[in-house]
């Protein structure tokens, strides 16, 4: 149900759970799921059930401008943070855009539900030492109890394995399909890229998810909309009297009691319409704010680095140096291609009256068509597989040359060797080749031109960047460096794989993609690293700044999920990654979330159902 601010702060919660976003609206549906648990959920958001914006898939994807969407870049569902001037790009700021609504960052991504490598969770038991829980095989109960999976049907551009069905599961809350529109320039695109060596996997999420191969989306494929934690989670169970949820406040400061040794968190402060109020926790706070605003919430709390808490004025409750830190993103690069005219791409719907009547058409009706879209081409590719072992070993090389000088956290050196060999056995990707059937990319799409636009990931970069508080004003913006391509083979990498992608899209498979100017005309090596530095953007995966990792090594919480030092605080969202996987997130942030609940009610003997 949901409260007003003062009822909500007058009301007795076992657990208050800041952030009603993709994480934290799975703990708390999990937790309410025993009826005499009492969750209270903080959203700074507003509710939007059945908002078109929200849930009709192509608006996370607009035609014509590939990096701001419908939702993207909108006030009314994104916080509008930007990265400080990068070094890396030449001193530009880009945007980082974060959901601000009831679903949080699930309510306005791009829909793509794909898993990471067996190699890359085995290392957050092994070697990040939290043991069988985070490996892969412990992770595939959770990562199928979030799903209710639907199984491709005959239109999809690629065979699946027989084995697809046993990775997924049935029974849960967010609904997994995959596309059943493709554009014309698709079928050619994935016979094209298989024909210059990529392997066909036809079954990605069994812990090898690198190739050519079906891609899931987060899509109720009967109502044809976006399925996430808003409406897949909460609206299912927004009558529950037990889950209580308040929305358009802003969590400014966990509350807390300390007792010799022992600090315990006692509530929640919150801000709505500038008056504050605070609510009690009896049991714990669960801090899911994201990777960007639970740092920012637990340094307005006490808890951090004290000399940056110090330059604010901010009391320290705990000295916990990892808050903030290890902050890791995705990186995306591209360029656009024109197509012959009659080519249909989703620049159809920008300028076709026609088509885009019948679309609109279709989807009503049938739920159905090119307002369906989600991206059906995002393959994860090992470095070798795009330029060979040669290659590979030789940029290998120069990586190691540059780290052995850079400088490292304990933390980074472990990553750095964990990164390095994965690169070097090729078992996981470092990059994702995809693509959009639009323009706008480089430039304002022209009126009657179909285009689609590469888009590459970076999955494994080097660089560490930073999120911290940058005021003591509780409702300022944190200050978010990600130090974008501080380490040249994060570059390098990246001319290699545009220039494979200029021979993928102008093959004669794919048949009359012309490179735009901004791009083509790129030939030496210094003119290819400025093309890079100016056209790279966030693919807004940021994850690490409450690192799961061993305190010695900088970590913000343990393999429980709990802050280090603190009696009953738990972090529970994509800031825990101790590393980040090689490809998009979301479905590991929801197993993050379900594997979290299930730790909880072990620790409260809370039935499990
Ligand atoms: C534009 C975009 C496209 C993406 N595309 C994809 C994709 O296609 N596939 C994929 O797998 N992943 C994608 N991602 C990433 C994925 O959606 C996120 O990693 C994931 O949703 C993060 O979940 P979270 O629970 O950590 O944070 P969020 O879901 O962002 O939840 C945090 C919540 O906390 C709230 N909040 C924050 N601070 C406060 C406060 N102080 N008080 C009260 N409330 C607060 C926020 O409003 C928000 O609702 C994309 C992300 C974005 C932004």
């Amino acid at each position: 149900v949901e409260a007003t601010a003062s009822d909500f702060a007058s009301q007795k919660f076992d657990f208050v759970v800041v952030g009603g976003g993709t994480a934290g609206l799975t703990v708390a549906v999990r937790l309410t799921e025993d009826p005499n648990i009492r969750v209270g959920v903080i959203e700074a958001g507003q509710y939007r059930p059945g908002d078109p914006v929200i849930e009709v898939p192509q608006s996370a994807v607009a035609p014509g401008n590939p990096n701001g969407t419908a939702l993207a870049g909108n006030p009314t569902y994104d916080w509008l943070f930007t990265s400080t001037p990068q070094p890396g790009f030449n001193g530009a700021s880009i945007p980082l855009p974060r959901g601000k609504v009831v679903g949080g960052s699930s309510a306005i991504n791009e829909i793509v539900w794909q898993r990471g490598a067996k190699a890359e969770y085995d290392l957050w038991s092994t070697t990040f030492g939290n043991g069988p829980r985070w490996s892969f095989s412990g992770l595939l109960p959770y990562f199928r109890k979030a799903e209710n999976w639907t199984p491709p049907g005959s239109n999809l551009p690629l065979q699946v394995s027989p084995s697809l069905a046993s990775a997924h599961g049935t029974q849960g809350q967010i609904s997994v399909s995959y596309t059943s529109f493709t554009s014309s320039v698709e079928k050619p695109l994935i016979q094209a890229a298989v024909q210059l060596g990529l392997k066909y996997n036809g079954n990605p999420d069994l812990g090898d998810p690198t190739g050519v191969a079906p891609i899931g989306r987060n899509v109720d494929p009967v109502k044809g909309i976006r399925s996430y934690a808003g409406n897949s989670y909460y609206e299912p169970n927004a009558a529950r009297k037990n889950l209580v949820l308040l929305t358009g406040a802003q969590a400014t400061k966990i509350v807390f009691k300390t007792t010799g040794k022992n600090i315990s968190a006692t509530g929640v402060q919150y801000v709505v319409g500038g008056t504050t109020y605070t609510v009690n926790a009896t049991k714990e706070v669960i801090v899911s704010a994201g990777t960007f605003q639970t740092p920012h919430l637990l340094e307005l709390s006490g808890v951090g680095n004290k000399t940056i808490l110090a330059q604010y004025n901010i009391p320290s409750v705990l000295d916990l140096p990892g808050v903030g830190q290890n902050l890791m993103d995705h990186p995306f690069t591209g360029s656009d291609f024109s197509f012959p005219p009659g080519t249909l791409t989703l620049d159809s719907l920008r300028f076709n009256a026609t088509f885009r009547t019948e679309q609109q058409n279709l989807y009503t009706s049938q739920h159905k068509g090119a307002l369906t879209y989600t991206p059906a081409i995002n393959s994860p590719v090992t470095l070798q597989s795009l330029v060979g072992t040669a290659e590979t070993n030789a940029m290998m090389k120069n990586l190691t040359a540059f780290l052995s000088t850079f400088p490292q956290t304990p933390l980074q050196k472990v990553q750095y060797q964990a990164q390095l060999d994965m690169l070097k056995a090729g078992d996981a990707p470092f990059l994702v080749m995809g693509e959009l059937p639009t323009g706008g990319f480089l430039g304002p799409a022209d009126f009657n031109t179909s285009y689609t636009t590469a888009v590459i990931m970076q999955v494994h970069p080097f660089s560490r960047g930073s999120v911290h508080i940058g005021s003591s004003d509780p409702l300022a913006a944190p200050i978010i460096n990600p130090h974008y391509f501080e380490v040249p083979f994060e570059v390098d990498i990246y001319v290699k794989a545009l220039q494979w992608t200029q021979r993928w899209f102008t093959s004669k498979t794919v048949g009359g993609a012309v490179h735009l100017p901004a791009a083509s005309d790129v030939k030496t090596d210094a003119q290819w690293d400025t093309y890079v530095r100016t056209h790279t953007q966030s693919v807004n995966h940021p994850i690490g700044t409450s690192a799961m990792v061993p305190l010695s090594m900088g970590g913000v919480v343990d393999s429980n999920l709990k802050v280090y030092g603190l009696q009953n605080v738990r972090v529970i969202d994509a800031g825990i990654f101790p590393l980040t996987i090689g490809t998009v997130i979301q479905q590991t942030v929801y197993a993050i979330a379900e594997q979290g609940a299930d730790i909880i009610k072990e620790a409260w003997n809370i039935k499990a159902y």
